[in-house]
């Protein structure tokens, strides 16, 4: 396809997005060109197959990656994770729908700058390390500056400040034969920011490491995310890790988005059954915020209780009122009182009956409430 004829790059973007997806579509099978837009469109997976032999791994599709950001995508096996990522960068070929990065059309790109696309622009970090065995860590990490063409001296200066960077000194000369999981990820996750990346893309890159290095892994996410503030899409199938590490959430099932938004919105406001008994289980006080639990200060109120921000956990309000002992905490946004958080709105989210899908108030993180596809 050539520039002239690509379909045009999203013109409603939002304007810090990296990636631009709208109305995407990725079918397998025969004729799967034929899918998107037709009668069959709608049809549920099961009816699609029997009728035209047919997989629509991702279904319609629109959002945008914006910068700074863990866009985390979630579902459950076969929901259309991995497939949707790989069309990110084309590793899959969309059957249709468009698709930007930095504001350029992905589908419009010849092979040349695909291939830079997918060597500087994004990184990609998997569940099976994909590392070199007969080359050390040091040179595993470099691999990736071996094909931008740096110089051998600049390439192992860099390398070495990523294997500091992710915990690695001292193995420097190891192979990865004689590392644990856990210290192979993190030479895999030295590599993807060895290129410099604007994009980060990760594909379940921690769901073989046992719980507690999985942990230090998503920590270790978290640490890099909060120094670096690169722009990360993360899949995962794992409702736990998606809440700690995403800013947003796509939750998919069967290949489409059924809600985006941030961990708060998805727990405290699931779009429909699916996504309601999908974070049935998590403990609401540790994701809720106060911001959505407050009431209005009564008359008196602005001067006793703990001061709690807007945007710190239920659970941290819990345990600072039950500290203090005093009935309720005070929500201070920059100096002002901006609502009271008493027993009975705490008690509300932990019972889960607090009406949580209100306006969003004032210090809300992310405030507007994102599209519900
Ligand atoms: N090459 C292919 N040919 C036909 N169908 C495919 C192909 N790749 C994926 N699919 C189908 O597309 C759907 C989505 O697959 P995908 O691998 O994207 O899901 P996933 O959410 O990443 O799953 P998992 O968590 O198990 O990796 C599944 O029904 C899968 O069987």
């Amino acid at each position: 396809m050539t520039a002239t004829q690509a379909p045009e790059a999203p013109v409603d973007a939002a304007e810090d997005a990296v990636f631009s997806v709208r109305d995407l579509w990725k079918v397998f099978g025969p004729k799967a060109d034929r899918i998107p837009g037709s009668e069959y469109a709608a049809l549920p997976p099961a009816e699609l197959r029997e009728a035209t032999g047919c997989t629509a791994a991702v279904r319609d599709v629109s959002f945008d990656v914006r910068k700074g950001e863990v866009f985390v995508v979630m579902g459950l096996s076969g929901s259309g994770k991995s497939t949707l990522v790989r069309c990110l960068t084309r590793l899959i070929e969309p059957t249709s729908g468009t698709l930007a990065i930095d504001g350029e059309d992905v589908l419009a790109m010849d092979r040349a700058r695909l291939r830079e696309l997918r060597r500087h622009r994004t990184a990609m970090v998997f569940q099976h390390f994909g590392l070199l065995p007969h080359r050390t860590v040091l040179d595993n990490v470099a691999y990736g500056l071996e094909i931008q063409g740096l110089s051998k001296a600049e390439r192992r200066s860099r390398a070495a400040e990523l294997v500091e960077k992710v915990g690695l000194a001292g193995l420097e000369d190891r192979r990865p034969s004689q590392l644990s999981g856990g210290q192979q990820q993190r030479v895999g996750l030295a590599r993807a920011l060895a290129v410099d990346p604007s994009v980060l893309l990760f594909d379940e890159p921690f769901s073989a490491l046992d719980p507690l290095i999985r942990r230090e892994m998503q920590d270790e996410v978290v640490r890099l995310h909060r120094e670096e503030g690169r722009t990360m899409v993360f899949i995962t199938h794992d409702l736990s890790e998606a809440l700690r590490l995403g800013t947003r959430i796509a939750l998919m099932r069967d290949g489409g988005i059924v809600q985006l938004g941030t961990p708060e919105e998805i727990v405290g406001s699931p779009a429909d059954d699916y996504v309601a008994e999908f974070v049935r289980d998590v403990p609401r006080e540790q994701v809720l915020t106060v911001a959505t639990a407050m009431r209005p200060p009564l008359a008196g109120e602005s001067e006793r209780g703990p001061a709690v921000r807007p945007d710190a956990t239920v659970s941290a309000a819990i345990e600072a009122v039950s500290r203090s002992g005093d009935p309720a905490a005070r929500v201070m946004d920059g100096g002002r009182l901006v609502g009271v958080v008493d027993h009975a709105c705490l008690l509300d989210v932990v019972a889960g009956t607090s009406a949580t899908d209100g306006p969003a108030a004032p210090g809300t993180p992310d405030a507007p409430r994102e599209v519900t596809l």
